[in-house]
């Protein structure tokens, strides 16, 4: 088994729980409140904020053009596409996107942005790859199986949110875990360990954001 599949069978856990959290399940029946989406999509912005600046790092680390390419495009992702899926959001609570960007982060938000910098601080360009991998591995993972389990027709409240997430076609995933297969092969037992803990540590706080959000969390002071 590669590195990069052992990793997924190990977060196989990780993601059931994830999918059947009350947030990704509020997707899934459209009957999430106004409240919780407007949390949401202010802490995400926040957070793909933190994301594109990651993989910034990540690019000033990378020695070669195949690497840089890899980061530049799912920056581009981030900047000129993904809004789409908070704009669906926005358009479902009644409130203009724009209003909800530059907000302050939440503990859980800041916790998850705070492991993907210190990564991309003091990390590899494997350890950066392994911590980011995570924010677009999961939701691919629970937008396909949305689309499986429930097919919804463009009625459905999330339908962009869930074909953005669940009909992705770029391979850009894919790639990533490519390219942390050949890093992992490349570099030490040690150094896998660590990159298999920041993925995985990553996957945890996938379920911690949506269930930031769906609690409203703030700060307690
Ligand atoms: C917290 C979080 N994880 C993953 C994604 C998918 O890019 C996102 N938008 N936000």
């Amino acid at each position: 088994m590669s590195f990069s599949e052992q990793l997924k069978q190990d977060a196989q856990e990780i993601l059931e729980v994830t999918y059947q959290h009350p947030f990704v399940q509020g997707i899934a029946r459209g009957d999430l409140c106004a409240e919780q989406l407007i949390h949401y999509v202010k802490q995400d912005h926040a957070y793909l904020n933190a994301m594109i600046q990651a993989r910034g790092m990540a690019i000033a680390k990378s020695d070669n053009r195949e690497d840089m390419e890899m980061f530049h495009k799912s920056i581009a992702y981030v900047l000129y596409d993904e809004g789409r899926a908070h704009e669906n959001l926005c358009r479902v609570a009644g409130v203009d996107y724009a209003d909800l960007q530059g907000f302050p982060l939440t503990p859980s938000a800041h916790h998850y942005v705070s492991h993907m910098l210190a990564a991309a601080a003091t990390g590899t360009v494997a350890d950066i790859i392994a911590a980011t991998l995570p924010c677009p591995w999961v939701y691919d993972e629970i937008g396909r199986r949305l689309v499986r389990e429930i097919n919804p027709d463009p009625s459905h409240p999330f339908y962009d949110w869930i074909m953005i997430y669940g009909n992705d076609t770029s391979g850009a995933i894919d790639r990533y875990f490519a390219r942390l297969d050949q890093l992992a092969a490349e570099t030490s037992e040690a150094a896998r360990e660590r990159m298999r803990d920041l993925f995985l540590t990553s996957c945890k706080m996938e379920y911690n954001f949506f269930d930031m959000a769906y609690r409203l969390e703030e700060w307690p002071v």
